[in-house]
């Protein structure tokens, strides 16, 4: 299987289909720092990045802005001092789609 970092978002619609459990199951296994979390029904993933000071979690953050920009697709962001807590979902479906693991996977690449 492609890894997801490898992988480009599509087009979200409306009417996408969520990840199925089954492909939860098999996804969240290929980004293993990530957690998931239900937000007012809807299912999110998210990690914490710790950082040395406040200039490192912004720059973090400006890296992910353009990623986010790049694939169109955008995360929940919190920056503070030394911590950066990043959330995905797809806003369109309410929940989560392959995109929010392409991008968990993209996001974790921008710390190499
Ligand atoms: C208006 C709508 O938010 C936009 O068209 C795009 C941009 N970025 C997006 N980002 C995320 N996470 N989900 C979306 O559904 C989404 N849609």
């Amino acid at each position: 299987m492609t890894a997801l970092t490898q992988m480009k978002c599509e087009a979200c619609q409306a009417d996408a289909p969520k990840v199925t459990d089954a492909e939860l199951a098999e996804l969240i296994r290929m980004i293993p720092d990530w957690g998931v979390q239900v937000r007012d029904g809807i299912m999110q993933l998210e990690r914490v990045y710790k950082f040395k000071n406040f200039k490192l979690a912004m720059a973090f953050t400006n890296k992910l802005a353009d990623l986010a920009e790049e694939e169109f697709h955008h995360p929940g962001i919190l920056t503070e001092w030394g911590k950066v807590t990043v959330t995905w979902w797809s806003h369109s479906i309410k929940g989560l789609h392959k995109n929010d693991f392409i991008m968990a996977a993209k996001t974790d690449q921008l710390l190499d």
